[in-house]
């Protein structure tokens, strides 16, 4: 259960990104102090800024350039790419397209999945089949955002097997349960400014994204550094401010991951609402379980509240297929 937080903990993961092996993690100061901090920020807010993660703070700017350079087009150049039942919910979602408990959300966005051959995973992922649609401009965006998911996926792993370590004692108990080939989701995001308060204004116009837990293990979001928009709920229902910290990705824990702590930690509510007049960009890189995975809480966590487990399992994929499809308005 999330607490009352009022600010959101920075912590600095570059011990994580050593080479693993057991003897090293169960001997290592530094790792054990990032664990315990990974746990504590887990547990309390549900939300962390990551430092230390090794992607130089020019490509987190390029990404973030490339993505406001694809919105900037007219629109008819970007229905080309548009996102529908048939190309497997990949591509591109104009304004008002992506619905959030009922509500249109103020944002354009382009979804991106990990390929899905087909046959792959049966009928379960034939909704999601399919090729990415790229965007042939700017040029280089496929290869630019392919090298960043690879990027974000060990980071995300990294952090992870922090997290097995905090929860289960032993870095790579999750990942041999349920990530040994995670599936992943990358949501390139345009929030156009929210008009000025005339009276005119209601809820469908001025939320960029309402409120929400993410549905999978860890979230990575590379956000405009000069833009105040996110915010994170607190358990006495306040809305708190995640500021952009230059260089630093913000990573949330997802629904998957509460599930596997048996409720220990928190996949906190949060909205985006952009007030500042300007257009804002950010990158969400959500690291996933594999496609299949049926996600239970962990025996340990289930052992450590006197034997009850709270949640029944889920399989990831079909959380996942139920989202989507909930999620868009198709014309
Ligand atoms: O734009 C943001 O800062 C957050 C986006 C988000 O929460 C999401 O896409 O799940
Ligand atoms: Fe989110």
């Amino acid at each position: 259960m999330a607490t009352e937080f009022k600010s959101i903990p920075l912590i600095d993961i570059s011990p994580l990104l050593q080479k693993w092996d057991e003897l090293h993690e169960s001997q290592n100061e530094s790792i054990a102090e990032v664990v315990k901090k990974l746990d504590e920020a887990c547990k309390n807010e549900g939300f962390f800024y990551v430092t230390g993660h090794g992607i130089p703070l020019p490509f987190m700017e390029e990404i973030r350039r490339i993505t406001r350079k694809y919105f900037d087009q007219p629109s008819e150049d970007k229905l080309n790419f548009k996102l529908s039942a048939s190309t497997g919910y990949r591509g591109y979602q104009a304004i008002h397209e992506n619905i959030t408990t009922g509500i249109p959300d103020m944002q354009e966005a382009i979804d991106f999945y990990r390929e899905i051959k087909e046959g792959m995973y049966g009928d379960l992922g034939e909704v999601l089949q399919g090729p990415n649609l790229w965007p042939s401009f700017p040029p280089d965006f496929k290869q630019l955002m392919e090298f960043y998911i690879n990027q974000c996926t060990d980071i995300s792993r990294n952090i992870l097997r922090g997290i097995s370590l905090a929860l289960a004692g032993s870095a790579k108990e999750i990942e041999s349960k349920i990530s040994k080939d995670p599936f992943w989701v990358l949501r390139t995001i345009g929030y156009p400014p929210s008009p000025s308060s005339d009276g005119q204004d209601n809820a469908r116009s001025t939320i960029g994204c309402g409120a929400h837990t993410d549905y999978g293990l860890l979230t990575l979001l590379n956000q405009d550094d000069d833009i105040l928009a996110l915010e994170v709920k607190n358990k006495s229902g306040e809305w708190i401010p995640a500021s952009p910290i230059k260089g630093t990705f913000i990573c949330n824990v997802g629904d998957m991951l509460k599930i596997l702590s048996n409720g220990l930690y928190e996949s906190t509510l949060h909205r985006v609402i952009n007030s500042s007049g300007k257009y804002r960009v950010c990158v969400a890189y959500f690291y996933e379980p594999n496609f299949d995975a049926e996600v239970e809480p962990l025996d340990v966590c289930v052992q450590n509240m006197g034997g009850i487990k709270k949640f029944e399992g889920a399989c990831y994929g079909k959380h996942l297929v139920n989202k989507v499809t909930n999620n868009f308005v198709m014309e």
